[in-house]
């Protein structure tokens, strides 16, 4: 939506056409201007969509995690709030008596008393908002900390074809600026009570000062509240706007340094930042949105002001003359009266900070609202001495917002002693496949099971400790050779990372750099070959040492010798565990027991499945093998059970 497209009907239904009364022309004129004010002036659409609206209602009741065993706090921050309210009346009520009982008899004796009184309501007012203060800070923190920690775990949980399509730049600017705007809303909460309290407090003052006069005063609150709830709408709309441009801008910037090799590679400098600016001048567009709008608001809340007080000072001389009012009297009521303006005024703001705040928590609630896959089970099933027997059955996986399916109808057992091939040509789903085995992603039709237990039933981390996933890319970190590798088990003990490198043939590599294990090896690995990544992230998933192994194109960069050890050492794991690998590589069909082929999303039967070669009859069978010529040690066609 952009920020001149109406936003979803407000609180308040207006009469249409045909409805009774229609807004005046004056009326009519200044909304245009407003609009006009909100209106981007900027080109595109921008990267990111605005995030869905959210009923204000809605936005509470799902920051509820974060609020809930806040209360005491937040109670002692109003409490605080109106006992400095409390305090503030006191003080203008004793400036009556400086002027009536010092000022106007000329008499000092009462002075020191009032004094005294001055000095000890302003020591204890400061230290109330001393404690205020601190425990504001305290209470915001901890609860954007906690929104944070939610939004990153819940990002966890999120499917990583999902995930892949969020910008990271833009999900980054949720995750920590927009975060921020729950204080807003928090703290809003705790200044509107302390504004409510001021008003009552000095509209009780007034009223016992002299009730007409407040009356008349009163008049002024319900127009500045109508000139708020007029702006409110479209601080909302320009705040939005900011914070989708501002995200935009984030994801230019991340996806052209993430690809920064890439854009030297074929000279794409110049277009990359003539897109960074584009975003950028979309966001000085809607940060000059804001401004106009923001310039303009306290103009007319500043008229407003002026009108309301005028009409009392005017009346406040007539109610004097009249003899109704001491000066000191008319004195007092206008300051009451000039105070009771800012928590008017500071009602009026915060439905305005509270509609932009709104516009920033409803970003990051649309992260919160991204799908879950990989739900814990609500009553896991244990499963002890796990063999690592793996069946898939009758599986199907499409992509999130892929029109066709990925996988349909797949089935595949994996036995250990035995190591499985996925072959097929680059897109027919072997690495769809890979990503059901180990659970990253989960089919909606059929099952893939551990032991006979499905996966779904498992604790992921049961999942995890026994099926351990190499996956195509897989990320090295900006860390040493050792938090690399020990990142999928960590605790392991040095010997054990030197194993685990030997078997990926990285370990002469390793031992001849100088910091050895702690060598970092930069952002991405790139004090690595390429090659040499893909082992470490091989000797990261071989140091897991589980009883399935599912490795994706792990040859990918290893030189021919390389390869060979490599599927030496995964011959030899394969005698106890199942080790199914994807790849392309003939060395590696040639090595593998069993070639399974997929095509377009289906496992293609093998020839050696015909029915005289006695094919695995049962959808949990082992579905295809390749053309005998690629066999190597193994057998092509059913696999045991
Ligand atoms: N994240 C994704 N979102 C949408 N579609 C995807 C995604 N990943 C893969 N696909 C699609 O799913 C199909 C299978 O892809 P997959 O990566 O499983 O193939 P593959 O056999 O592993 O290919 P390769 O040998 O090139 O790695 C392809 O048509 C691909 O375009």
């Amino acid at each position: 939506m952009s920020a001149d497209t109406p936003e979803r009907p407000g609180r308040r239904v207006r009469p249409g056409r045909s409805g009774a009364r229609r807004p005046g022309t004056a009326v009519r004129a200044l909304r245009a201007r407003l609009d006009s004010l909100v209106r981007p002036r900027a080109e595109g659409t921008g990267l990111i969509a605005d995030a869905p609206t959210v009923p204000f209602r809605d936005v509470l009741r799902r920051l509820r995690p974060e609020l809930s065993g806040r209360g005491p706090v937040l109670t002692l921050l109003v409490l605080l709030t109106v006992a400095v309210a409390g305090i503030e009346t006191v003080e203008i009520w004793l400036f009556q008596r400086v002027v009536d009982d010092v000022l106007v008899p000329v008499d000092v004796s009462p002075l020191l008393a009032i004094a005294g009184l001055y000095v000890a309501l302003a020591l204890l007012s400061g230290l109330l908002s001393w404690v205020d203060e601190v425990a504001s800070a305290w209470l915001s923190e901890h609860v954007s900390l906690d929104l944070r920690r939610r939004v990153l775990a819940h990002l966890h949980k999120v499917p990583s074809d999902v995930a892949d399509q969020q910008r990271a730049g833009d999900v980054l600017t949720r995750l920590t600026r927009d975060v921020r705007s729950v204080e807003t809303l928090l703290l809003g909460a705790v200044d509107g009570a302390g504004a409510l309290a001021r008003l009552l407090l000095y509209g009780g003052a007034m009223m016992l000062l002299d009730w007409q006069l407040a009356l008349v005063a009163f008049v002024v609150a319900p127009l500045f509240w109508w000139a708020s709830d007029r702006f409110a709408r479209r601080f909302k709309k320009v705040a939005k706007e900011k914070r989708r441009r501002t995200g935009s801008m984030t994801a230019v910037a991340e996806e052209s340094l993430a690809a920064l090799s890439l854009v030297q590679v074929h000279g794409r400098e110049r277009e990359e930042q003539e897109k960074f600016e584009r975003e950028g001048r979309a966001v000085v567009a809607a940060e000059l949105g804001a401004a106009r709008l923001r310039a303009t608001y306290p103009i007319v809340v500043d008229l407003l002001e002026l009108a309301g007080l005028l009409a009392v000072i005017g009346l406040g001389i007539w109610a004097l003359a009249e003899g109704r009012l001491t000066l000191g009297g008319l004195l007092v009521f206008l300051t009451y009266l000039s105070q009771l303006v800012r928590p008017m005024r500071e009602l009026g703001d915060l439905v305005v900070s509270v509609a932009s705040a709104v516009a920033g928590t409803e970003r990051v609630l649309e992260v919160l609202d991204l799908p879950t896959g990989l739900a814990e089970p609500a009553d896991p099933v244990a499963l002890d001495d796990v063999e690592g027997r793996v069946r898939v059955n009758d599986a199907s996986f499409t992509y999130h917002g892929a029109a066709a399916p990925a996988l349909t109808g797949v089935n595949l057992t994996l036995v250990p002693g035995r190591m499985v091939a996925l072959a097929g040509a680059s897109g027919s789903g072997k690495s769809t496949l890979v990503r059901l085995l180990g659970r990253l992603s989960d089919t909606p039709t059929g099952s893939v099971t551990l032991d006979g237990v499905d996966l779904r039933d498992l604790r992921l981390q049961t999942v995890r400790e026994n099926i351990t996933v190499l996956l195509q890319e897989a990320p090295v970190l900006d860390a040493s050779v050792r938090d690399n590798v020990t990142f999928s088990r960590p605790g392991a003990t040095d010997d054990e990372v030197w194993e685990a490198l030997a078997m990926a043939g990285l370990d002469d590599a390793v031992r001849a750099l100088p910091a050895g294990l702690d060598a970092r090896l930069g952002q991405r690995g790139r004090s690595l070959s390429g090659g040499q990544r893909q082992r470490i992230a091989l000797a990261r998933a071989l140091l897991v040492d589980s009883r399935v192994l599912v490795l994706d194109e792990p040859t990918t960069g290893l030189d021919a010798a390389a390869a060979q050890r490599l599927l030496a050492t995964l011959r030899r794991l394969a005698d106890d565990r199942s080790v199914v690998v994807a790849s392309h590589d003939p060395a590696v069909l040639a090595e593998a027991d069993e070639v399974v082929t997929i095509e377009r999303g289906t496992v293609v039967p093998s020839p050696a499945s015909s029915p005289d070669a006695s094919p695995d009859p049962s959808p949990a069978g082992s579905a295809a093998a390749a053309p005998g010529g690629a066999q190597g040690a193994g057998s092509t066609t059913g696999v045991a059970r």
